[in-house]
């Protein structure tokens, strides 16, 4: 069975790690289990009592005093028994290791501490101030002492901070796992008691609220709190406590804390109205009940915690596995992720043009399609009209009219034909070289890893890119070279296989045609046609081979080489630049991974308590 040491230390440990791993609750963009935890939060009005209740309890004169608003940040204060005899002293958690046994440093330490996350102004903050103080004197105990419930703002304290202080001390007593401390003066209407009008709006059947009565020794002769302290008129599930505290005339004096809880102790057993109760009243009977009780919600509230643990765990790992894990620092990682993240895209790229996934069947349509039809729509009916026929050997003629075959007059006819299949070979070759930049840009896009790597996924885009364009210009220069090469060297076997100009008798019927009529010249144009035609039956099969041969293959095989060249020669800070992340995606990765080690050294401690119901 644990102690209770072992509860409440538990739960001291884990709410050390909430503010070390910055949970202090209220945030709602991460999972909290700072407000899951167990604690007495300490409530009550300007001036009634919270710090004299406070050090009462500790024994020790620690807390600063002044007017309008001394406490302004939340103080978790964790109170250790150690063995009696023992040196006392306290340690903050923003001072890990530093033993402070002059609590009069201990003071101004809460000050400074404040002042370091408010500022010198008014200001108020949720962050946390843990201090631990390690004493013969006290009761295992966590309290968390929060900024007085006030009503006017002082000087230097804007008009907000009224509410401000509302909804944090609200945040602190609407949690259903904390106990609440409400304290009023005694010499104040309890119907006016800040405190008790909070704590009946959030736990309105008293279940977790202890009623503290502070000044009885200020009540007015011949008046008593009896109606109150036997429960009679605000009942509550905890017993009222009634405190004498030190005055402030016996704080001026310096009167010390254990002296003050021994006027206390007579206090109540000397006195006619309160005698009765004496055994359950003052300072420390309240400590060791707020133990106990705190004890025993701890032990309660393990279960639940430990569910909440666990959920959140697996939430974080899951939005971590989505935001992926943290860019390693050294170089050679991080060109191993870059290396990655491209073979990551290149793989993509590939399923798109081999089929894998859709696009590569528009490389296709180019050439079953766009290219053929491009090839019938050239002008050539115009270009081998009779009076163009006519024209272009008339002119290759020059002075002297062919005497037999009109040589230049064919050859001058083809080249002007054959300069029409330069169009369609150039738009293949762009075709095919914006179908591949569109697979491109899809295949970036569909490669998840990249998402979170903006810069390197525009490097990559514009280094594949950057291939294409040259093997665009390298298919350009083939495909042309292509078309070049037919006017070069025409092909000699089609024109013997031309039907000569033969009569029944077997003579030639040349000598008879009149090579300047219109037969003889549609006969030039029907013959050019034809050889033009078969050019670009063979043009039809060749450029999509040029094409694919200097793009298509080029990009599956070498996208990224010259981009793989460049990495190489990349420095340290140059590679870390390529995986700048988009800043928001890096912090809420950092901020899940603190929540998250948060929530496994929770588990580790409640794991290491063998706790049992
Ligand atoms: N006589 C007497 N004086 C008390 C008692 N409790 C508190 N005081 C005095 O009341 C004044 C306010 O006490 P604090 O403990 O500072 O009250 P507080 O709620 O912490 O005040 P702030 O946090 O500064 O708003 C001080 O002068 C105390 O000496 C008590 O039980 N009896």
């Amino acid at each position: 069975m644990a102690t209770m040491e072992s509860l409440i230390g538990m739960v001291n440990r884990i709410q050390r790690a909430c503010t070390v791993l910055g949970d202090y609750g209220g945030d709602t963009a991460l999972p909290t289990l700072w407000e899951a935890l167990p604690s007495v939060a300490v409530v009550g009005g300007q001036s009634s009592g919270k710090s004299s209740v406070l050090e009462s309890i500790v024994g020790r004169d620690f807390l600063p005093r002044g007017s309008g608003i001394v406490t302004r940040r939340p103080l978790v204060l964790q109170l250790h028994k150690t063995e009696p005899g023992l040196q006392e002293y306290a340690e903050f958690l923003h001072l890990p290791k530093k033993k402070f046994t002059d609590f009069s440093i201990v003071r101004k330490e809460i000050q400074d501490e404040t002042d370091r996350v408010t500022g010198k102004s008014k200001q108020i903050s949720p962050i946390p101030i843990h201090l631990s103080i390690y004493s013969p004197n006290v009761v295992n105990l966590t309290l968390i002492d929060l900024p007085g419930l006030t009503k006017v703002a002082v000087e230097g304290q804007p008009e907000s901070v009224v509410q401000e202080i509302e909804s944090m001390v609200r945040s602190y007593v609407e949690k259903p796992n904390s106990l609440i401390l409400a304290i009023t003066p005694a010499n104040q209407d309890l119907a006016t008691s800040d405190a008790i009008k909070l704590s009946r709006e959030v736990d309105p059947a008293g279940d977790r609220t202890f009623g503290v009565l502070t000044k009885l020794d200020l009540m007015d002769k011949g008046t008593n709190a009896l109606d109150i302290l036997e429960g009679r008129a605000y009942p509550l599930q905890q017993p009222w406590v009634g405190i004498v505290n030190r005055s402030q005339a016996d704080i001026n004096k310096n009167v010390d804390m254990i002296a003050a809880r021994r006027r206390e102790r007579e206090f109540f057993a000397t006195s006619p109205d309160y005698g009765h109760l004496a055994s359950k009243m003052g300072s420390e009977y309240l400590a060791k009940l707020l133990s106990k009780h705190l004890e025993s919600v701890i032990r309660t509230r393990i279960p639940g915690i430990i569910a909440l643990i666990n959920r959140s765990i697996d939430e974080l790992e899951a939005e971590l596995d989505h935001l992926g894990r943290p860019v390693a620092i050294d170089s050679g990682a991080q060109l191993y992720t870059i290396l990655e993240l491209c073979r990551a895209f290149d793989r993509i790229f590939k399923e798109h043009l081999e089929g894998g996934r859709p696009g590569g069947d528009r490389i296709y349509g180019v050439f079953d399609n766009q290219l053929p039809s491009a090839l019938r729509k050239l002008p050539f009916d115009r270009h081998l009209s009779l009076q163009n026929v006519r024209k272009v050997v008339s002119e290759a003629d020059g002075y002297q009219p062919h005497l037999i075959a009109p040589e230049q007059g064919y050859r001058r006819l083809i080249d002007e034909a054959l300069n029409y299949f330069r169009g369609p070979a150039e738009a293949s070759v762009d075709a095919v070289h914006f179908i591949l930049k569109e697979l491109v840009r899809r295949s970036i896009g569909e490669t998840q890893e990249l998402k979170r790597f903006p810069t390197l996924q525009a490097e990559i885009t514009a280094a594949a890119n950057e291939a294409l364009d040259r093997f665009r210009e390298d298919s350009k220069k083939t495909t042309t070279r292509l078309v070049d090469m037919e006017s070069s060297y025409l092909t000699v076997d089609f024109f013997r296989k031309l039907p000569q100009d033969i009569d029944r008798g077997g003579n030639s019927i040349a000598s008879s045609v009149d090579r300047y009529a219109e037969g003889h010249f549609r006969r030039i144009g029907s013959n050019v046609s034809s050889y033009v035609g078969m050019v670009a039956e063979t043009l039809r099969n060749t450029i999509p081979k040029a094409v694919v041969h200097c793009q298509v293959k080029e990009a599956k095989r070498s996208l990224l080489d010259h981009f793989y060249t460049q990495l190489g020669k990349k420095e340290g800070k140059q590679l870390s630049q390529l995986l700048d992340e988009n800043p928001m995606l890096m912090e809420r990765r950092q901020q899940c991974v603190k929540r998250l080690e948060l929530y496994k050294s929770a588990r580790d401690e409640i794991d290491s308590v063998s706790w049992t119901q």
